[in-house]
């Protein structure tokens, strides 16, 4: 499971700038790393600390509020990211991740109602850091698209925004911090995530059999690649595997954002059978419940022996 106390060296990750966006380096960086650091996302630099607030706020609600308040359509969850399509925790993971966290499934957003009013801001902002992720994730992925060649049918079932949600995280800090992962090593099973870690950092990735840890820049978004567009671009992009580390001293806090094909989009590539998102996503809760573990792409591998 790794060594939660080896110290991992901190890297700069490839740079991205949105607004001058070059398909070449982005598609260098896919290729290499799988995972890179998008600047002039032009997101307003005042929606991402209300946002951050709100995080803070709410999740520092007691136990007994976050269950009672979040509830349909969001959900709120513990010790576990895995959550089944209706956002209840996965349980049969074979290690406890030592998080808790809000599921926000955007295109259901609007149907979240609360008696506080809090609530109802947090919902507002969500709602329009929603909309900028959005934005960010199809201008990324057009550019992937003419980097990869990718025929016109593939490219506009491959990335369906109404699938997009958000995912809140608090990582407490504290003494299980040094047995446990915040988050166990992974990789997503989207085709983009987009990830916004407070200051405290802890967000280590491979590369080349070495664990790096992605450093903290505020103002900054970290983006990796998914399973889902590893398998669209017949493995040329990479779907990079990352963790969280714990910190002792300080709890950590992170906004993430997934985005997926659209559903019943059939993912077809030279290396891998045919298949839906859905048909990922059931078999991804099916190897959770009886092994414990996501085995992921390779139970899609043509002629794997899985
Ligand atoms: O909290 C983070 O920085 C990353 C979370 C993550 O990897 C995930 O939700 O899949
Ligand atoms: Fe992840």
């Amino acid at each position: 499971m790794g060594d939660t106390t080896q110290v991992s060296s901190s890297v700069d990750i490839p740079l991205v700038d949105l607004e001058c966006l070059s398909l070449e380096k982005l598609g260098e960086v896919c290729k290499e790393w799988g995972i890179f650091r998008l600047v002039n996302h032009g997101i307003p630099p005042s929606l991402l600390s209300k946002l951050e607030e709100h995080v803070k706020r709410v999740l520092s609600l007691s136990f007994e509020s976050k269950q009672a308040l979040l509830t349909n359509p969001l959900s709120y969850f513990w010790g576990t990211p895995l959550l089944t399509p209706t956002g209840d925790a996965l349980r049969g993971a074979l290690n406890i991740n030592w998080l808790e966290g809000i599921n926000v499934p955007l295109c259901h957003l609007q149907q979240f109602e609360s008696g506080d009013p809090k609530l109802h801001d947090f919902r507002h902002y969500l709602e329009e850091y929603g909309r900028h992720l959005s934005r960010i994730a199809t201008t990324l992925f057009e550019a992937m698209v003419k980097n990869l060649n990718l025929g016109p049918k593939q490219s506009e079932s491959s990335l369906d925004e109404s699938t997009g949600f958000i995912r809140v995280y608090r990582y407490p800090s504290g003494s299980l911090a040094d047995e446990t992962w915040g988050m166990m090593e992974h990789t997503d099973s989207s085709v983009l995530s987009i990830v916004n870690q407070d200051q405290v950092g802890g967000l280590e990735f491979l590369k080349d059999n070495e664990w790096l840890l992605v450093n903290p820049i505020s103002g900054t978004l970290v983006v990796n690649i998914g399973d889902m567009l590893q398998a669209i671009s017949d493995d040329q992009y990479m779907s990079v595997k990352h963790r969280v580390r714990t910190n002792k001293l300080a709890e950590r806090f992170s906004i993430c954002y997934f985005v997926f094909p659209a559903k019943g989009s059939v993912i077809c590539s030279s290396k891998y059978k045919p298949f839906t998102y859905t048909d990922f996503q059931q078999q991804v809760q099916h190897d959770t419940k009886t092994l414990g573990y996501k085995v992921g792409l390779q139970r899609f591998k043509l002629n794997a022996a899985v």
